[in-house]
């Protein structure tokens, strides 16, 4: 068996997954390959899958899956899993990161103290006594809730598949979520129905100017309503892990914007959460080899 590990996983894994046949990250062997490991960078089309005619699972070292065409591969043939689980504290913590970060003004007292400004009258507001509205209540806005129940905040959510949490009061609609939120944190799958989900008409609807944080996927959100809605005021500050390509093209317009904190799609990028993935897949096969599917 040969398992082509086509993006960058933990350095450990080859070694662990050497066990079950031979492994290689030479994407000159797609061809050869019956397992291939992928994160978002490589995307696998249908044309794509035309280059891969022995490879019978396609394993996603982490949670979304649009880069994957599901609908070839399963016309195919081909299994497509991902590792649901693995990442959700990695990027609980980076969307709380970016919650805690901009009403603290990190970045700009940094910037001031590097610049000789004593930033002193320039206020921060706590998140304490704040609201925060989850889209999607799932993996990783579950992780969210807790931390912001810690830090004393009420959580609120939608989802338009879970009715009930623990963690969070559910709404029945997106717009009675973001209706009275101080913070707004995306954790929606992006598919047809989440394409620019936070649009001109559900940013037009919250009404206290909120941060908004975005660790899912670039598309959920209109980019152009968000830059407008940041202009006018309606919205405070946009932070974002998440592009609509990766890198987001240089004239992308929430990378010129003002009150705009932005990371390189790291949410899933700790050490401790490479390794957690990689053992993950490393699980998935022997599943997958005790099932004779490999
Ligand atoms: N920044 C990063 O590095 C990073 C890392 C991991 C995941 N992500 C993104 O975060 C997303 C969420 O991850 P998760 O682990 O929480 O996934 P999850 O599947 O556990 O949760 C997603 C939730 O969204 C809900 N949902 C789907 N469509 C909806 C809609 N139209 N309206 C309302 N709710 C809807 C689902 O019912 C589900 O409960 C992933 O799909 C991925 O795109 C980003
Ligand atoms: O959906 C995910 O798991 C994240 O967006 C992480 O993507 P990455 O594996 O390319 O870091």
């Amino acid at each position: 068996m040969l398992i082509l590990i086509a993006d960058a996983f933990d350095t450990s894994l080859p070694k662990q997954l050497s066990r079950f046949g031979e492994v290689t990250s030479d994407p000159a062997r797609l061809g050869e390959a019956d397992i291939v490991l992928v994160r978002s960078k490589t995307k696998c089309t249908s044309d794509w899958m035309a280059g891969a005619p022995r490879v019978k699972a396609i394993i996603r070292g982490g949670v979304g899956m649009d880069n994957i065409d599901m609908e070839s591969a399963a016309s195919k043939g081909i299994l497509t899993l991902n590792t649901p689980t693995a990442s959700s504290i990695a990027v609980a913590e980076l969307a709380f990161s970016l919650m805690l970060a901009v009403p603290n003004h990190i970045s700009e007292y940094d910037a001031g103290m590097k610049s000789g400004k004593w930033l002193k009258n320039l206020k921060r507001t706590e998140l304490y006594g704040k609201t925060i509205a989850l889209l999607g209540m799932g993996n990783i806005a579950t992780e969210v809730a807790k931390r912001a129940l810690a830090f004393g905040m009420k959580v609120v959510a939608y989802d338009c598949s879970k009715k009930g949490s623990p963690y969070a009061e559910m709404k029945d609609s997106v717009e009675d979520a973001v209706r009275d939120a101080d913070y707004v944190s995306v954790h929606l799958p992006l598919n047809a129905a989440t394409n620019h989900l936070v649009d001109r008409k559900l940013l037009e609807v919250m009404t206290r100017k909120p941060v908004i944080i975005n660790t899912a996927r670039g598309l959920c959100i209109d980019a152009q309503a968000m830059v407008d809605a940041l202009e006018n005021g309606q919205v405070s500050w946009y932070a974002a892990d998440v592009y609509p390509s990766d890198p987001p093209s240089p004239d992308y317009p929430l990378l010129k914007c003002e009150h705009v904190t932005l990371t390189p799609h790291v949410g899933a990028n700790s050490e401790e959460n490479l390794g957690r993935i990689g053992d993950e897949v490393v699980r998935i096969i022997e599943r997958l080899k005790d099932e004779g599917k490999v």
